[in-house]
Formats: C-alpha cells, structure tokens, sequence
C-alpha cells in the first residue's frame, strides 16, 4: 500500500440483511483510517442513513431477474452489463485496495469488475447457505467468509468462520447484564427482520394474550409490524388489555434487546447475531420459503446450544406458542441459562476479524 488512504469498495443489494453487516464493516474500516465506498441500488441507498456520513455512496442500477415483469428480465443482461462496464471505468479510475460483497444483485457489478481487474477481493455469507451471487462469485474471490457456521458450500470451495459483524450500537450492549423474568414489568420483543413478517402479526398478539393472567399483568410487548399489520395488531393488544408499542421498524433494536426478557423473532442472519452477542433467550420461527430454507440453517448453532427455542411455520399456532412463552417466562433460572448459551454463540470479534482480512488482503496476502 503507497502512502494515500487505502479505498475499501462495499458492494451490497438492497435489503436490511445484506446492509447491517455492510454497516457494521463500514463502521470499523473507517476507524482503521481507510475510505469506504458503498456500491448499491435505490433499495439499499434507503438504509445509507445509519452508515457513518462519511461513507461515500455508489448507486447502481437494481437488476434482478426476482423482480419485475417481462421486458425488466430482458433487460437485466444490458443493465448488469452496463453495470460492470461503469464499475469498471471507475476502479481503473480510483483502483480500491479491496472489494468486499455482502451479497445481493447489486453487488455484482463491483464483484465483476474487481475480478476482471484482479483487484482483491472476498465476499461475506451471512446464512448458512450460500446465496445466489455469492455462490456464482465463491470461485472468482480470494476470500468466502462466513457468518453462519458450518455454510453449506460449493465443493472445493473453502470458507474462513467469520460470523455475522454487528453494529457497533449492538457490539456496546454485548453480554449486558440479564434480569431473569419474575414478578416485575417484563419486555418482549417481536421482530420479524428487517421488512417485518406478517405471520408473527397473526399469532403472537393472541399467544400473548392466552398468557396466564398473573404473568399478563407484568408483560410489555414491543412488536415491529409491516406497515399494513400495524393497526389491526396495535388494536387486538389493546383491547386485552395489553400495554404494548406496535412499529413497522424499531430504531433502538439494540436497547430494546437488552432490556428484553424473551424476543421471539424470525432466524435472520443478522438478527440472530445481534441475539446472541447482546444474549437474550429466543423462540425462533424461521422463514420458511428463505432459498434453501437457510433461517433453519441459521438458527441450528443457537438453538443446539440451547439458547433459542424453534418453532418450524408448520407447526406455529397460538396456542403452542403461548406454551412456550410460558415456558420461559415463568422459568427465570432456565430463562438465565438460555441468555448465558446464545452469548455462548455470539462472535463479537465479528467486525474486527473481518478488517483483518481485508487488511491482509491489501497487503497482498491471503487470509486463509
Ligand atoms: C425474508 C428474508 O429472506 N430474509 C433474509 C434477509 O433478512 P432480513 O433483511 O430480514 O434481516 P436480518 O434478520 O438478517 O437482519 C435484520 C436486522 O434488522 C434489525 N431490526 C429488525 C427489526 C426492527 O424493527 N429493527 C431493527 O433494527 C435486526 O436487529 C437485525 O439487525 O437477509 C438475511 C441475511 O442475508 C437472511 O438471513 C434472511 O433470511
């Protein structure tokens, strides 16, 4: 590396999943003394907020052949082409140090330019399958780390064990203390991701409120519902009686985690992450239709250790649910070991292992 700052390009597609450990990336590098550049499309360009200002930010256009009618597919060829094209004119402009890709569409055209331009470059797995792009670019970087671990790749490709970086308001309530539940206010928190999951609108209000009376007195819910959920679910908590703060996107996830006696959640890679660095009991409803039912994947370390309890979509309904809410709420000593297992799980180093290897590999070494 000559004396100017070294240029890290981030390339990531446009949902909550792929952003957060983007960010969390973002975060360190820029600490370490590097400029960042975050290459992605108008969806992702709706999370830049939570970036550090002084990220500078690429747009790209959205290709997918996921979305969109007929003529969007026929055209995804010429954007992505197009795509590469601009990525490439600018590395030879700017030539970064490292590209790193989180997954996602949009982190194609960096990914491809980087690799016809043999500059270094890795991608970061959140799940424990590998994603579309991820699995096409696996053999075409120097480096596939790995959020999830065991990852279900490629044959003969290798990972390095990473996990899933944290944002650095996760990372300051790391193992913060745990109050077991018992005869005090109790929190729970329900997310469903970074979009919200219309499923945990329908079941968890009328699991909660089949809660034995006693424990219902004590509880506060804080419950992220989509958009079009929120009033019906605001509604039914209100008219048990519950007191309860319904929201399509909780700002202060972390705070609200760390205070949490229970969170009952989907098994997003990086909401796992934040559960078991922060280390908080879990039932866990992964997203059945995921590609290669990879939340399944994701949450079988957490729930082996025992610090999270699953429930399969197939199997979900109130009224099992609301058993095993119970279950927890009314165990605090089991309720303490299932918080002490998922900090067990929790791989907090995440973020500074990651810039290791991305400084290792602008260095011109191999991390693995
Ligand atoms: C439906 C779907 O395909 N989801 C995928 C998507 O996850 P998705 O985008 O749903 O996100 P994740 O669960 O990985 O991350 C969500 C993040 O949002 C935070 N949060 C959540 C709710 C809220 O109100 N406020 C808030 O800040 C969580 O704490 C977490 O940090 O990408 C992930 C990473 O590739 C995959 O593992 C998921 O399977």
């Amino acid at each position: 590396m000559s004396d100017r700052q070294p240029l890290l390009i981030i390339a990531a597609g446009g949902t909550g999943g792929h952003m957060f450990p983007a960010q969390a990336l973002a975060e360190v590098m820029l600490r370490r003394g590097w400029r960042v550049r975050l290459s992605t499309d108008a969806r992702g360009v709706r999370y830049v907020g939570g970036f550090p200002h002084s990220v500078e930010i690429e747009q790209v256009a959205s290709a997918t052949f996921a979305r969109g009618g007929l003529i969007n597919k026929v055209l995804v060829p010429f954007h992505v082409t197009g795509g590469v094209i601009g990525a490439v004119l600018r590395m030879l402009r700017d030539r970064p140090d490292v590209v790193v890709g989180f997954g996602g569409y949009p982190s194609i055209p960096a990914l491809a330019a980087a690799w016809l331009l043999r500059c270094p470059r890795m991608v970061h797995e959140q799940n424990g399958v590998l994603g579309r792009v991820n699995r096409i670019f696996s053999r075409r970087v120097d480096v596939v780390a790995c959020g999830t671990w065991p990852t279900t790749l490629p044959e003969g490709v290798e990972g390095v064990a990473v996990g899933n970086p944290v944002r650095a308001a996760v990372l300051e309530r790391a193992g913060a203390g745990y109050i077991p539940p018992g005869e005090y206010p109790m929190s729970v928190l329900v997310i469903g991701g970074s979009q919200g999951a219309r499923i945990l609108s329908d079941v968890v209000p009328p699991a909660i409120a089949a809660l034995p009376e006693a424990m219902l007195r004590n509880i506060r819910v804080s419950h992220q519902a989509r958009e079009e959920d929120g009033g019906r679910v605001a509604r039914y908590y209100a008219e048990a009686g519950i007191d309860a703060d319904v929201k399509p996107f909780f700002r202060d996830v972390p705070r609200l985690m760390s205070e949490a006696q229970l969170i009952i959640s989907r098994a997003g890679a990086s909401s796992l992450a934040d559960i078991a660095v922060i280390g908080r009991p879990a039932i866990l409803i992964p997203y059945a239709a995921a590609a290669g039912d990879h939340q399944s994947a994701n949450a079988r370390g957490l729930v082996a250790a025992g610090g999270a309890i699953l429930i399969p979509e197939s199997r979900l309904d109130a009224g099992s649910l609301s058993e095993q809410i119970a279950a927890v709420l009314g165990n605090p000593k089991g309720a303490a070991m299932m918080a002490q297992a998922a900090f067990g799980q929790a791989m907090p180093d995440a973020p500074q292992h990651l810039a290791d290897m991305v400084e290792e590999l602008a260095k011109g070494g191999k991390s693995r």
